[in-house]
């Protein structure tokens, strides 16, 4: 009896880990005498473009750089593909699957957009420098990797361009290049700081729209945004946070009609 009933914990977990790639616990982050996340819970679903709003200073991207692990928080924890990663640095979540946009080095201006896309590939072979000696080596994988970088290019609408140099594209399409470079680190959960700011309209919905697509596919998404008109129908679901706590989470049309979020969004 007792092993069906361990069993059957077991089975709750995986499932419990399975449901969720990322669960974000109790998280308290001080600095000095401010209280920037004061325990705020939130669970990101596998396959899901998950929303963090709430007004300046609710602590969106103190707890984003908790995940991240660029702050180890005071307390609570981070759990990532069902592993307790509080406090590990963020080269090493990138390893295990977990990327925010900017960390991926900034593109080369003078390079074309496919080999920004190929040099932000995971041990690509350049890295190395004995690469050359092992020239007949990596070449079957420099193909695959060239393969790969055009299916992601032609994802992220950015094939056209794929031999123009980095450096002509404007300030959407270098979004696009960003969002494609995660892409080709084999990244499984994207977090990412104002995706849409700054770039206008129409953009705006061709950037989300790939959101969609890439979660289509299979991967997570962890994003802030302030631009709720635009972001709103692409998004999942959604947590608002205002002084550091989370005040309501749901689905998207639940969180903005709440009076609690209207509340603290005029300074409630
Ligand atoms: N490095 C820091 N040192 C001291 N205080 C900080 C630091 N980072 C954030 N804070 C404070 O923590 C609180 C939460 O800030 P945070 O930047 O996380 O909020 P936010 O919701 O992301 O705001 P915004 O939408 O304006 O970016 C604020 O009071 C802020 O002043």
């Amino acid at each position: 009896m007792e092993n069906v009933d361990k069993k059957a914990a077991a089975m709750t977990a995986m499932n419990h880990s399975s449901e969720y790639i990322l669960v974000a616990e109790k998280v308290v982050k001080r600095f000095g005498g401010v209280i920037a996340v004061d325990g705020a819970t939130v669970k990101v679903r596998r396959r899901t473009i998950t929303l963090l709003i709430g007004p300046n200073g609710s602590g969106k991207s103190t707890l984003l750089n908790v995940i991240a692990g660029f702050y180890r928080p005071d307390s609570g924890r981070v759990v990532f593909e069902g592993r307790d990663v509080t406090g590990w640095p963020p080269h090493k979540l990138y390893h295990l699957g977990m990327a925010r946009t900017f960390q991926v080095p900034q593109p080369f201006h003078k390079l074309t957009v496919l080999e920004n896309v190929l040099l932000a590939a995971r041990g690509h072979p350049g890295e190395s420098f004995a690469a050359p000696l092992q020239r007949r080596r990596w070449l079957p994988r420099e193909e695959e990797l060239v393969d790969k970088a055009f299916s992601i290019l032609k994802l992220v609408g950015l094939i056209h361009l794929w031999d123009q140099p980095a450096g002509q594209l404007s300030g959407g399409q270098m979004k696009l290049l960003e969002i494609a470079r995660v892409l080709m680190s084999g990244a499984k959960m994207i977090l990412m700081d104002e995706p849409i700011a700054g770039v206008n309209p129409t953009l705006a919905h061709e950037i989300l729209q790939f959101l969609v697509k890439l979660r289509d596919q299979g991967i997570t998404f962890f994003i802030i945004e302030h631009r709720l008109d635009i972001a709103m129908k692409y998004v999942d679901y959604v947590y608002a946070m205002a002084r550091g706590r989370v005040i309501a989470e749901g689905r998207p049309e639940e969180v903005v009609s709440n009076p609690l979020v209207i509340d603290s969004y005029l300074g409630g």
